[in-house]
């Protein structure tokens, strides 16, 4: 099938690799002109496990290209995937003006059937702006829209479907080629058969032990997204919400995670206190669902709850840092692991670091990072952070190494779960620092065995360990 996926970020980027490989004839389009140019020098402008391997075979195979022009990408899909951000505006809602744009786009270069398969994560209702904006287009070249019937020739005509994306980064080609659910929906109208049958055929390989694929109507596949995302999120701030209970209680929420998440109705997935949920979407999903809420008088109380949760989480760890050396940190210097908002990215959006980072510089202490992927980023989103006090950047260094980063620290702040901090050499660890003080922000180790290797140690939701002290 000849596809076309418009907006080549991390969904974008990796729905047209996964689909090339399947065999499928690609053209991911971007507007951003540097990133186009990357990919077709064999660059690829996120990290993202195996895709760099997979872009590399498809190209080469002649199955996948990358362009900045429009009507050539609008010509070639016979199936155009939207796949651009969706930022949150500034009341939380989310902007539509990518989408929208796209949507005018095609409208003003398609000819023939077209299915439009909208992958952004966006607001119920959002697929009928598309269809109109399509349409408006279309009026404007002088045809009446019709998104009626099937079509021959080039009379153009279109069907808008919802195909909401599931992946996480980290982990996008692995989630993408072996998904849980394919969630479509699709309008009940004639056009709306015609891409119904479209997407089984293109998402057969994907179906071929059992079927995977959901078809719905489209309000309630643009619905299940947000769905998703909000019972994932609302998950992880009940846990920390309790893990800081725990602590109170003398209770370590490690145990309570095994005790609950061993009965099959509550799961162990999405169970891990930390340092709070961060990322593209969680904390913009979010936001979006509960102004969509607003805006037809049905408040959405947890999911206030669930923002708020995290919110005070992202400084839980500072704050036990605080209460360990006093409010003012200056002359302390840590080394932070961990720089992305979880592990295998390089994305730093809405990551608990950037947080975290913030609350101990301004206290006047300085920090040497390190992170296996994320560094380069990171500098450029901490120098917009630090915008109105480019002073405090200097504040802040980087290593290439976990372990030189520990040199000379008065304490280790883990920030990320990356695998490789998950059993380092300790008694390195503990020769580095200035003294054997740790702060885990995301419980990778345990206190038992940090109290035997004579390691202060403070996690989240610990019942051992130091916690008291604290309190
Ligand atoms: N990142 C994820 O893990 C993930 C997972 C599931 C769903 N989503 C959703 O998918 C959508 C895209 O997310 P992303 O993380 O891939 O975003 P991204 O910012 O990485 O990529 C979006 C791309 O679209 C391009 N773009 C913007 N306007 C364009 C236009 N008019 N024409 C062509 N290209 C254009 C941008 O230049 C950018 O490269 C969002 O709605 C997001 O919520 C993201
Ligand atoms: O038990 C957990 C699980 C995750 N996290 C944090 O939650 C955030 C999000 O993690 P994750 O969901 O793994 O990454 P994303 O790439 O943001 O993926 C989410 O958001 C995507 C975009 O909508 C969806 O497609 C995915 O299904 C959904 O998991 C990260 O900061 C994690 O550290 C926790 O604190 N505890």
């Amino acid at each position: 099938m000849n596809i076309t996926l418009i907006g080549s970020g991390y969904v974008g980027l990796v729905t047209g690799t996964c689909f090339a490989e399947l065999g499928n004839q690609v053209v991911c389009l971007d507007v951003d002109k540097r990133k186009i140019d990357l990919l077709n020098s064999g660059g690829v402008p996120i990290y993202e496990p195996g895709l760099q391997e997979l872009i590399a075979r498809n190209a080469a195979a002649g199955r996948l290209r990358f362009t900045t022009d429009v009507q050539d990408a609008v010509a070639h899909g016979d199936v155009l995937f939207i796949a651009v951000g969706t930022p949150p505006d500034e009341d939380g809602s989310a902007d539509l003006k990518h989408v929208l744009a796209v949507a005018r786009d095609i409208g003003r270069w398609m000819q023939g059937f077209k299915i439009v398969v909208n992958k952004s994560t966006v607001p119920v209702g959002t697929a009928d702006k598309v269809a109109q904006a399509i349409s408006a287009e279309l009026e404007a070249r002088g045809h009446s829209p019709n998104q009626a019937g099937p079509q021959d020739g080039n009379i153009p005509s279109f069907a808008v479907v919802s195909n909401p994306e599931f992946l996480k980064e980290g982990a996008a080609v692995e989630d993408f080629m072996r998904p849980d659910r394919i969630v479509i929906g699709v309008p009940g109208s004639e056009a709306g058969n015609r891409a119904r049958e479209a997407m089984r055929v293109l998402y057969a390989p994907f179906n071929r032990n059992h079927d995977r694929t959901y078809f719905m109507d489209v309000r309630s596949a643009e619905f299940t997204k947000y769905a998703a995302n909000s019972m994932l999120a609302s998950r992880i701030s009940f846990m920390n919400e309790l893990a800081n209970l725990a602590e109170q209680v003398g209770a370590d929420i490690e145990m309570v995670r095994h005790g609950i998440g061993s009965d099959p109705r509550i799961g162990f997935n999405f169970l891990y206190a930390g340092v709070g949920f961060g990322g593209s979407c969680f904390p913009k999903d979010i936001q979006a669902l509960i102004k969509i809420g607003q805006e037809h008088n049905s408040r959405l109380r947890i999911l206030e709850a669930v923002n708020e949760v995290n919110d005070r989480q992202k400084l839980v760890l500072t704050d036990k840092i605080i209460r360990r050396f006093g409010d003012s940190l200056k002359g302390r210097h840590f080394a932070l692991w961990g720089l992305a908002f979880k592990p295998n990215t390089d994305d730093m959006r809405e990551a608990p670091s950037r947080a975290i980072i913030k609350a101990l510089v301004e206290r006047g202490a300085t920090i040497c990072a390190y992170d296996p992927i994320a560094t380069e980023v990171a500098k450029q989103c901490l120098a917009q952070d630090f915008a109105a006090a480019p002073e405090l950047l200097k504040a802040i260094t980087y290593s290439d190494s976990h372990f030189e980063a520990l040199n000379s620290a008065d304490a280790l702040v883990i920030v990320t779960d990356w695998k490789s901090f998950k059993s380092p050499d300790f008694s390195e660890v503990k020769a580095r620092l200035s003294e054997p003080l740790l702060f885990d922000g995301r419980n990778l180790y345990e206190p038992e065995a940090m109290a035997e290797l004579g390691i202060e140690y403070y996690g989240i939701g610990r019942s051992n360990g130091h916690q008291e002290s604290l309190t």
